[in-house]
């Protein structure tokens, strides 16, 4: 594994990659990183503490043959123009892709090796060459959850998520800052008089929030003080896609789409910036006692934390603000349902831009390098 080729690297996705790149001294194992771009080839590429060329053009298909191995976090568009035309040209190297245009292919294999090592071995024992990120939501359950799965114990999932902004990406971070500091500004003067009356502030945060002057371009309405239950477009039956890729994308990570395990659930986005959490019931194939439960659900993995069900310590840690920016994937509010002995609740946040887009990206490139 000579050379690698990095294509969206600067964006929001491409950035978190490269700091953990960074961090964990990937760039040591890679002889000849290359660095592409759509829009500013010729200039010069990131300081990774080593010489690189110049930045190449990510169209440039004769430029990306020359590559073992090439890394997206461009996003769709760029893989549907690029990646059919770069194995019509016969390049039989390693694609590994954080967008989910690929992700459903018969010749693809969605990664997170703490949950699926298995599925990607067989997959490189069979020469598959094409190795995807999962959807943010589906890898963030799974690194949460994935004891359960392993153990054999899930019948259902209904999962309730609570998306962040960050998801929908950069622009859409910016406004909902944007969108606070308006709701902030409508009723400052307000606020700084401890005796106005709260349905008056009420009233004026409302009114700033539908007025025309609210910024909406992307998110379309407020996300700051409401939210939005719909993420992405719509698919069959009432599904959007985001809830549609848990079933799916769940179960071919799982290695099990013949025999699936039915999940489902409401996909909304709220106000948090870049930690999704989500809310579940699991219907348990067998009544399993609470404290194994909690050690299946420990041992899964390094990064998944169990938290006590206890309101303090909930509080402080099962939390977007304290989550952000790590690798932990705390698990809490674990307890069992009134529905019965084998209803779980549970109640899980992690950081999307990490486990949810780029850390399976660069662990299966690690990967990649171990296997040659
Ligand atoms: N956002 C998310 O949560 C997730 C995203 N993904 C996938 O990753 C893809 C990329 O997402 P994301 O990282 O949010 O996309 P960004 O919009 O942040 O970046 C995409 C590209 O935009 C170009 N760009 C133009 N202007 C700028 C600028 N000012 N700063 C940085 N880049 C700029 C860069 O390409 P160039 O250098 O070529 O100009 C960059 O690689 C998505 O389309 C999706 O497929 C997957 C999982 C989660
Ligand atoms: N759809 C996710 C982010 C994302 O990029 O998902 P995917 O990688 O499946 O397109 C969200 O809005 O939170």
């Amino acid at each position: 594994m000579r050379r690698v080729g990095f294509v969206g690297w600067r964006g929001m996705v491409g950035s978190v990659l490269m700091q953990r790149m960074q961090e964990e001294r990937d760039f040591d194992h890679i002889a000849e990183p290359v660095f592409f771009t759509t829009s500013q080839a010729g200039k010069p590429g990131p300081d990774i503490g080593k010489s690189i060329p110049a930045l190449k053009d990510a169209r440039d298909i004769t430029e990306l043959q020359q590559m073992d191995a090439i890394i997206s976090c461009q996003g769709g568009d760029y893989t549907t123009e690029v990646y059919a035309k770069l194995r019509e040209a016969g390049w039989k190297g390693y694609w590994i892709d954080a967008a989910s245009t690929l992700r459903m292919a018969d010749d693809s294999i969605i990664v997170l090796d703490p949950v699926n090592q298995n599925v990607i071995e067989q997959g490189l024992t069979k020469g598959i060459k094409t190795y995807v990120g999962g959807n943010c939501t589906v890898s963030l359950m799974l690194m949460g959850l994935g004891g359960l799965f392993r153990e054999n114990l899930v019948e259902w999932v209904s999962s309730m998520t609570y998306q962040a902004a960050s998801g929908a990406g950069a622009q859409n971070m910016r406004e909902l800052i944007s969108q606070m500091g308006q709701i902030e500004s409508s009723v400052s003067s307000e606020l700084a008089d401890p005796a106005s009356a709260i349905l008056d502030i009420d009233r004026k945060v409302v009114e700033a929030m539908r007025s025309d002057a609210f910024k909406t371009d992307n998110f379309g309405v407020p996300l700051a003080g409401s939210l939005i239950p719909w993420i992405d477009k719509a698919v069959e039956a009432g599904q959007s896609k985001e809830e549609w890729k848990g079933f799916v994308e769940t179960n071919k990570i799982l290695g099990c789409s013949d025999n699936p395990i039915a999940i489902d659930g409401t996909c909304v986005r709220i106000g948090a910036m870049r930690c999704h959490s989500q809310a579940f019931t699991i219907k348990l194939k067998q009544d399993v006692p609470l404290d194994e439960i909690e050690s299946i659900i420990a041992s899964a993995n390094d990064w998944v934390k169990l938290v006590p069900n206890e309101r303090e310590v909930t509080m402080r840690e099962l939390s977007p603000t304290q989550v952000t920016g790590t690798l932990s994937v705390p698990v809490g509010r674990l307890r069992k349902m009134r529905m019965g002995p084998d209803y779980l609740n549970a109640f899980s946040v992690g950081d999307q831009l990490l486990w949810g887009a780029a850390e399976p990206l660069r662990r299966m490139l690690r990967i990649l390098m171990q296997h040659q």
